[in-house]
């Protein structure tokens, strides 16, 4: 496995938010964590990032331990975050947003590379280079969150997170982002993708795990969570109704419409079979 979280407890002053996360993800592999508002994803990255410290259990990445190391040494590593929200500078070009994505290298040297690695993103990547010298203030919610992206791929990581990148976008733009994130993992990168909208991350998954309030309740391949009928109703939103064959849900409706006292022909103005 690339990186693996053992047993993670974490938390915010001393109160635990997660609590013994078994996490993984492999050379190449898209992995997504899916769960509620305030389950947990969100801690979860931040620990794997260094932003916040976990309380118990280990972090090993590429085979060394890597929980008590600063969040600059695990982007030197090979680990980027691209962090809920997008957080993009307005006033400030793509070019501009993209070498701060790059911040931990200072010399002369790494500014050289810094440039062959924009030059390398923008023959890989047309929307950077269609736009790399304009001011990002007046660009879309999606072309923002592309630019998020492309500015955690500075450094090259092997592992790239990225927290609720779907998160306010339109179904057209949530479908481009995941389009960028199915390319990420054909160019070599591994992701862990958090995300609210279960469906669409499933979709493009190898694997996902469900979080709710802080712990792993269900984990395996992401074609049999989607399958699966706990997920569907928790968090794909198809409700209750789709557990009746046509039959019962016939019957079903028609003691409905009895107990509501809507057995009456104004109650089915088009002439509906039931
Ligand atoms: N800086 C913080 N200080 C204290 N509590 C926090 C902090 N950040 C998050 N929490 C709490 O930790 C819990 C988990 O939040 P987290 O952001 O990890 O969830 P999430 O699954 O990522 O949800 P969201 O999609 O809303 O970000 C929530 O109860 C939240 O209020």
């Amino acid at each position: 496995m690339l990186i693996e979280c053992r047993s993670i407890t974490a938390g915010y002053n001393g109160s635990p938010v997660l609590e013994n996360i078994d996490i993984s993800i492999g050379e190449g592999e898209i992995v997504t964590l899916v769960g509620a508002n305030g389950a947990g994803k969100s801690t979860l990255v931040n620990t794997i990032s260094g932003l916040l410290r976990p309380m118990a259990g280990e972090i090993h990445f590429d085979g060394k331990r890597i929980d008590q190391l600063s969040p600059a040494d695990r982007v030197r590593m090979g680990i980027a975050h691209v962090p809920e929200g997008r957080q993009v500078f307005a006033g400030m070009t793509v070019a501009e947003n993209l070498s701060l994505g790059a911040h931990t290298q200072t010399s002369r040297a790494a500014a050289d590379l810094r440039s062959e690695r924009m030059r390398e993103l923008c023959d890989q990547y047309p929307f950077l280079h269609e736009r790399i010298n304009d001011v990002v203030g007046n660009f879309s919610g999606g072309q923002q969150q592309m630019l998020a992206i492309a500015r955690g791929l500075m450094s090259n990581p092997r592992l790239i997170m990225l927290d609720e990148p779907s998160l306010g976008l339109s179904p057209l733009m949530v479908q481009e982002v995941l389009n960028l994130v199915t390319q990420l993992r054909e160019r070599g990168h591994s992701i862990l993708l958090s995300e609210q909208n279960a469906r669409a991350a499933l979709a493009i998954a190898d694997r996902g795990y469900v979080i709710e309030n802080g712990r792993v309740t269900l984990s395996g391949k992401a074609a049999d969570l989607l399958d699966s009928r706990e997920i569907a109703e928790r968090y794909l939103g198809v409700g209750a109704a789709t557990r009746f064959s046509r039959e019962e849900s016939m019957r079903i409706a028609k003691s409905l419409r009895a107990c509501i006292g809507a057995e009456t022909k104004s109650s089915n103005p088009r002439g509906l079979q039931s």
